[in-house]
């Protein structure tokens, strides 16, 4: 069920640009985590470093006793085999068909006949809502559905760790909800260990089992659900409740004139935290928890009204 990944002590740097230093978290094996943080934090490059397409300066990412950061070009192409990645614009070949895109990992990376990939096609996209748009160009259909195509792409190899990249960026409200909930159907259905990164604070807030902010290159936090949501911490706050008060400015950190304006400013008080997402079936997912559990265990009081039902994202500002 999923595979668990452990990052330890990652640093990366672009030629004197530091991007993050002694990042350290664990992606709970099945669990679904969110990635947030302001524009430019390197959110997209923690992906491509997980994946093995960027090399750490330093620290490693364990995956099954492997160390993405330091195994030979064989282990890697081995481990790769077990990731399903979604990029922002879907990724897709433009002039070839949906069927044709798809297709494309299983006529690369396996020996499997046609008959064989047309079954495992078809299947993935009824999985994500495409079924009758197989044979349309890329550049024929809506963003929303490009996103989809590039997920069943990403689903063809049966993948234990899915990266998605911005799944929400360009999509309406309500395709964003669609696609949200068609995350925690699959990840109740496959079982894989997910890894989104998004700027929606909506779903960040009802998605995940855990979230983690980079801010100000480094890891900022990174735990249950619960923890950030009800988080004073100022920087977690102000982020997750989309406020404008707080250390991060327009150009990231506030600088001391800015910060001195806000002394004595009151925050607003913590929305309450909002149910999480259920698979549209009605079962549980396998890594689901009581609502309240992480606060009710580590004697956190939640903000009022928290897990009564789903909050609309006008009641948290967004
Ligand atoms: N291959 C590269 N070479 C040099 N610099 C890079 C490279 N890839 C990314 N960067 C830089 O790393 C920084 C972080 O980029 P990244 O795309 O990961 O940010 P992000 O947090 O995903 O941003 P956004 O939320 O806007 O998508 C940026 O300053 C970017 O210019």
């Amino acid at each position: 069920m999923g595979i668990e990944i452990k990052i330890e002590h990652l640093t990366k740097s672009f030629g004197r640009q530091m991007i993050w230093d002694d990042v350290s978290l664990t992606l709970p094996a099945g669990e679904i985590s969110v990635m947030l943080g302001p524009s430019g934090t390197g959110k997209s490059v923690l992906l491509k470093t997980l994946i093995g397409l960027l090399k750490p300066d330093r620290g490693s990412v364990i995956i099954e006793g492997t160390d993405i950061a330091g195994c030979s070009r064989a282990e890697l192409f081995e481990i790769r085999q077990l990731f399903g990645v979604l990029f922002q614009d879907g990724a897709m070949f433009g002039s070839m068909s949906l069927y044709d895109n798809v297709a494309f990992p299983l006529r690369e990376h396996t020996n499997k006949g046609e008959t064989e990939i047309r079954g495992i096609v078809m299947e993935k996209m009824d999985l994500v809502g495409l079924k009758g748009a197989e044979m349309k160009l890329p550049g024929e259909i809506s963003g929303g559905m490009r996103k989809r195509a590039g997920l069943a792409r990403a689903l063809v190899l049966d993948p234990e760790i899915l990266l998605i990249d911005e799944p929400d960026s360009g999509l309406d409200p309500v395709r964003t909800s669609f696609i949200n909930q068609l995350f925690v159907d699959l990840n109740a259905q496959i079982d894989a260990t997910f890894l989104i990164v998004t700027h929606d604070i909506h779903t960040a807030r009802t998605i995940p089992d855990n979230i983690g902010l980079l801010y100000h290159r480094h890891l900022a936090m990174f735990g249950p659900r619960e923890m950030l949501l009800s988080s004073q911490e100022p920087v977690v706050r102000q982020f997750l409740n989309a406020q404008r008060v707080g250390p991060i400015g327009m150009s990231e950190e506030k600088d001391a004139d800015e910060l001195a304006a806000e002394e004595g400013h009151e925050l607003p008080p913590l929305p309450p935290i909002p149910l999480q997402l259920e698979p549209s079936n009605g079962i549980p997912r396998r890594s689901q928890r009581a609502p309240g559990e992480w606060c009710r265990a580590n004697g956190v009081v939640p903000p009022a009204g928290s897990f009564t039902d789903s909050i609309s994202p006008s009641a948290i500002g967004v």
